[in-house]
């Protein structure tokens, strides 16, 4: 099994509208609105690869009921720790006019020191049952911006390979835990390393600092030009089809579940690669925030190129 954990879970919600101007009165077309926040959205695709998986963190209040509602419609497996406060709303507002879209995220729920303690344990155990556990997101308030470090500490004495994706203080703080995997964007990297890369070779010496700090595979993901991995020292570049994209966002949360999904079924290197950024290119496609057909998994699996640096 594969377990997911947003510790900020969300309702994703997406507007789209015609035409968008701020400090405008905008009128909204359609509304889409499901269960998100980075992990559950890599659970979702995780059950659309069919792979067994759980997802779990904390949700409160009506809006948490509407997440665990919006999963059971959706039969992803989950066990989250029930807190007093609000879960949050994300928004994205999509402008269908030039495809640009605006995202409006709420900081979430406060988590008190015995709901995190609850956490703790039940993570462990979900760890013990699980292959690979996949952390992502933000870290709602309340909580220390080591818990990422924490909580990967504490899944040591299983043997699930921890996968991390999140920003900011929680992302410096949890590559001090060495994670199996971590999926910084171009921002995040730069939060990492201090410098953003200006170029592919600028990357690739930012992608051995990574490895340099114990981590054993990093994928720094650049929207539609791709991505490029470090595994076991060795680069990987890889392109990915041009597209007409709908909604990216999410993407990155595909990318995690992709690898999550090829390392789980033990593929070789580079066709756990090839795994995720088809389903990073496929969650483009789709009007809603971590969501593939496995069709166009498919399809764009025969077009994505790879070669080693
Ligand atoms: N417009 C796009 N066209 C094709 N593939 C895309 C596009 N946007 C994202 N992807 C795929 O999804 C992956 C993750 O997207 P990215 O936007 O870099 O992540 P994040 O959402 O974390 O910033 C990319 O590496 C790529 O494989
Ligand atoms: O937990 P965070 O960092 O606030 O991010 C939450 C948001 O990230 C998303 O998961 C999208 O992330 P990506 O586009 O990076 O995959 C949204 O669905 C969600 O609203």
């Amino acid at each position: 099994m594969i377990t997911t954990v947003t510790l900020n879970a969300a309702i994703d919600k997406t507007y789209v509208l015609s035409d968008f101007q701020l400090g405008k009165v905008s009128r909204i077309g359609q509304i889409h609105a499901v269960a998100g926040g980075k992990g559950i959205n890599a659970a979702r695709v995780l059950h659309q690869l069919g792979i067994r998986t759980l997802a779990t963190g904390f949700v409160g209040g009506s809006n948490g009921d509407f997440i665990l509602k919006n999963l059971d419609q959706q039969q992803i497996s989950h066990d989250f720790v029930k807190v007093d406060d609000e879960s949050r709303i994300c928004l994205n507002i999509m402008n269908a006019s030039n495809g640009e879209s605006t995202e409006l995220l709420e900081k979430g729920p406060l988590i008190t020191e015995q709901q995190l303690a609850e956490f703790r344990q039940k993570i462990v155990l979900l760890g013990q049952q699980s292959r690979i556990v996949i952390f992502s997101g933000s870290i709602p308030a309340g909580l220390s911006t080591s818990v990422y470090a924490e909580l990967i500490e504490a899944l040591r004495k299983t043997n699930a390979a921890v996968f991390l994706d999140t920003s900011g203080d929680g992302l410096i703080h949890g590559l001090k835990a060495a994670p199996f995997f971590m999926k910084p964007n171009e921002d995040e990297i730069a939060q990492l390393t201090g410098k953003r890369p200006e170029n592919e070779t600028e990357l690739v010496q930012s992608l051995h600092q990574l490895a340099d700090s114990g981590i054993e595979c990093a994928s720094v993901s650049l929207g539609a030009s791709g991505s490029m991995t470090v595994y076991k020292g060795t680069i990987y570049r890889v392109r990915v089809p041009s597209i007409e994209a709908l909604n990216p966002v999410g993407s990155g949360d595909a990318y995690v579940a992709g690898m999550a999904a090829g390392i789980y079924q033990e593929l070789p290197i580079e066709d756990c690669l090839r795994l995720a950024a088809a389903c990073g290119t496929a969650n483009a496609l789709s009007a809603h925030a971590g969501f593939v057909k496995r069709e166009d998994v498919d399809a764009f699996l025969k077009q994505i190129e790879i070669v080693q640096l």
